[in-house]
């Protein structure tokens, strides 16, 4: 997978977002980063990275292209890539702050759902940024705080330096319901640890702690994921993918797989938001080896048993196709 890998960097108003991007954007690994922001509302944004820029684009000193979203983030990416072409901007990823009200879901379903975006882009991640001093707050009031962390594969708990232990525990337990996969890093000072914005580029479902995980959490986010032996045919799989469709529809916020096909030597990544699944292609053997399926789901709305039957349902199909 030789494309341009995206991370999308969400997190509530005044998490913590901008000030990890100028961490990031100051270390000399991440020189070719290009980094897209969202302006809607992002008055501190302005001031910390494109200060008087009026250009959309900007080339920052110490090598990173800045870039505000105008129009769709589909346009804008198009528009670095034409941009890469004509200037010279060279840039070898990207990472999307979005708005902190965003909703990553679908902003993510609009990338997998662009032919454009699959041929140059992959979807490298979402990290989504937590503040442990206004979590409760937001996920009382704001339905996009549960989301955002419900969709997210690396999770950053900024602001802990202003909680008290137990409250910092709370947040922890609660942040583990609505996600229990993903990767937590708890961030005393958000500024000093920019590079954790960026995932692991093999871009695979993260692996899973468990055999089988399922977990009931609040706020009817449901989590569930399964890793199983054998190998599936590709009929199998449209298949499967034909009856969850039908059966969870929009409820099904996100599917992630590594599955083993029959025809195929290598595992084939999947990726799914909102009903709608794509697969960016398949993961070589020097990027993890992974031997076994997986697949995670996060549904909302469902109950947990129905997650489970599904990657049950899947990991029955492998097995007859073995
Ligand atoms: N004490 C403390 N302050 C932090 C930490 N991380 C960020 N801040 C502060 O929190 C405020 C908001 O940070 P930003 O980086 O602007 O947050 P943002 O998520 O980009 O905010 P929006 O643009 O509104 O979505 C700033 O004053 C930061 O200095 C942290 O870990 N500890």
């Amino acid at each position: 997978m030789s494309d341009i890998p995206v991370v999308l960097l969400t997190g509530f108003l005044g998490s913590g977002k901008t000030t990890l991007l100028n961490d990031l954007l100051r270390r000399p690994a991440f020189r070719d980063t290009a980094v897209v922001i969202n302006e809607a509302g992002d008055a501190g944004i302005d001031h910390a990275l494109i200060e008087t820029g009026s250009d959309e684009v900007l080339l920052l000193e110490g090598g990173c292209i800045c870039c505000r979203l105008k129009g769709s983030l589909n346009t804008t990416l198009n528009g670095l890539l034409r941009r890469r072409a004509l200037d010279g901007f060279a840039f070898r990823r990207v990472v999307v702050e979005t708005s902190g009200l965003a909703d990553p879901a679908p902003i993510l379903h609009a990338l997998i759902a662009d032919p454009l975006f699959n041929r140059h882009f992959s979807i490298a991640g979402v990290t989504t940024v937590v503040d442990a001093a206004n979590f409760p707050s937001t996920l009382a009031h704001h339905a996009e705080g549960v989301t955002q962390v419900a969709l997210a594969d690396r999770i950053l708990v900024t602001k802990t330096d202003l909680v008290s232990p137990a409250q910092l525990s709370a947040v922890e337990s609660e942040v583990a319901a609505l996600n229990p996969l993903a990767e937590r890093h708890l961030l005393s000072h958000a500024g000093h640890n920019g590079g954790l914005i960026w995932l692991d580029p093999r871009q695979e479902p993260r692996p899973m702690r468990r055999r089988f995980a399922a977990t009931a959490v609040s706020h009817a986010v449901a989590t569930a994921s399964l890793a199983f032996p054998g190998r599936l045919t590709r009929e199998a799989v449209d298949d499967w993918l034909d009856r969850i469709g039908d059966l969870f529809g929009g409820t099904l916020l996100r599917l992630k797989g590594i599955l083993q096909l029959e025809e195929l030597a290598e595992p084939v990544v999947l990726h799914g938001v909102q009903g709608l699944v794509y697969s960016p292609g398949t993961l070589s053997a020097a990027s993890g080896g992974v031997t076994e399926n997986r697949m995670v789901l996060i549904g909302r709305g469902m109950e947990e048993q129905d997650l489970q039957d599904a990657l049950t349902l899947l990991a029955a199909m492998a097995r007859l196709a073995a």
